[in-house]
Order: C-alpha cells, then structure tokens, then sequence
C-alpha cells in the first residue's frame, strides 16, 4: 500500500466511544458514568411502570402561580408537592402515597460508598444514611426542569440520582446564587450523580434531554429520573 486510502468507513465509527471518566464536577457532586447495568436499568424502569400505576401514581404537577411542569412525577415515601412532602397526594388524587421501597434505599447507599469511597465519613449525613423518599420524574421528549435547589428535606444528607433512557443536559450550579459558576453535564441513561456535603443545597436542573438516545431494549420513551433523598420527617 502506498498511502492510497478506503475510505469505507467513517473514521469515528473504526473506534470504540471513548469511555466516560468519573468526575467531581463540584466539591460533593460525584457523577458515575454507567453505574448500572442493563439489566439493572431494565429493572429500574419496570419498577417505575409499576408505581406510575393510579392511585399516587404518575402525576401532572401544577405549580402555585398556576403553571405545570413539563416533567410528569410520582414519589414513593413522601409525596413531595410544591413545596412540600406529604403522606398522601394532596395536590392529586388524594391517595397514600406508595411506601419506600427497601431495595431503592439499598441501592443509594451503595451509591454514596461508590461516590465517596473513603472520603464518606466527611459527607454530612453519610453515615448511617437513611432515605426514606424515592422522587421519579418521566421526561417525555421537549420536557424539562427549570433551576432549583432541593430543600423541602429537612436534614443534609446526600441526594442520589440515577438516570434511565435518553440522555439530557443537567446543569449544576452553586449553592448561593442561581448564576454561575455552573456546570453543564451529560448524564446518560445507567449514570450515577450524587450531590451531598456543599452541594446538597445547589441548584442545579435539566437544559434538555436528547430524544432517541436511550437503548430501545429499555422499552422507554423519553427519560426517567429517580432520585433517593432522607427526609428528616417522621
Ligand atoms: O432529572 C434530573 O436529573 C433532576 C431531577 C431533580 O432535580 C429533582 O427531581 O429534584
Ligand atoms: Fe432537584
């Protein structure tokens, strides 16, 4: 051969995705890329059709001045409204609100020993984590979530998310103020994001999600959130 070309393929295609390296986007934020398996996923996303069965299930969320999120939610705990957590759906149906699954408190705090590793005596509220609300919301294509802090907990222990079906931009910001300095993050489905110690009060939302980039064997139009929060409530 002499230097003469084939152009068969495109030259990104000869080469594996480049693999997606563990960060601390701000000091307390850690995002896990690929933290769950497929399988993992698929039993996370079956577990969402479940509980976004009525009652308490998936729900349209009006907000007070009388607009409505674009994200469709259902919480397992606590049902959490603007800008509350309650025992029944007191802004829906009226229903109790479907209990916290034990397997879903397992899973974040084997997030939080991921996350932290060592350093997870130093997190507030890492030691003897216990959550006790599990918030889904369902992205369907063109939905998204503006800035906000989480702050309806009344502890600061660590919120974990996992991310299911189409990727989206999360922006995280500081914990003072709505404007920068922030973050711009792709997170994809299977990816891990924990936010404690000086993050866990910092804004942060969804820009957007990327329709068509979830794996079809997840069955999943759009993109799921489940966070995993400890309320502080009795
Ligand atoms: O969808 C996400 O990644 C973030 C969700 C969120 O911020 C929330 O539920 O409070
Ligand atoms: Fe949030």
């Amino acid at each position: 051969m002499d230097g003469e070309t084939f152009p068969l393929f495109p030259a990104e295609s000869l080469f594996p995705p480049e693999p997606r390296e563990r960060s601390e986007p701000a000091p307390g934020t850690v995002h896990v890329p690929d933290w769950l398996s497929l399988p993992e996923q698929r039993g996370l996303v079956e577990a969402c059709r479940a509980w976004a069965r009525p009652p308490a299930g998936l729900r349209t969320v009006r907000m007070p001045r009388g607009g409505e999120m674009s994200v469709r939610m259902l919480s397992l705990g606590w049902h959490w409204y603007p800008y509350g957590y309650a025992r029944t759906v007191v802004d829906g149906d009226g229903a109790p609100v479907k209990p916290f699954p034990p397997e879903l408190g397992a899973l974040a705090v084997r997030a939080l020993a991921e996350a932290y590793g060592p350093r997870l005596p130093e997190i507030a509220g890492a030691v003897g984590y216990r959550p006790d609300i599990g918030v889904v919301n369902h992205y369907p294509h063109g939905a998204k979530m503006g800035l906000h802090r989480d702050r309806e907990e009344r502890i600061d222990a660590p919120v974990v998310s996992l991310s299911l079906g189409d990727s989206c931009v999360f922006r995280l910001g500081n914990a003072e103020t709505r404007t920068r300095p922030w973050t711009d993050l792709e997170l994809r489905s299977g990816d891990l994001l924990v936010f404690g110690g000086p993050s866990r009060f910092a804004y942060h939302g969804v820009l957007r999600t990327v329709p068509g980039t979830a794996d079809p064997a997840l069955g999943l139009v759009g993109r799921l959130n489940i966070t995993v929060r400890q309320s502080g409530l009795t």
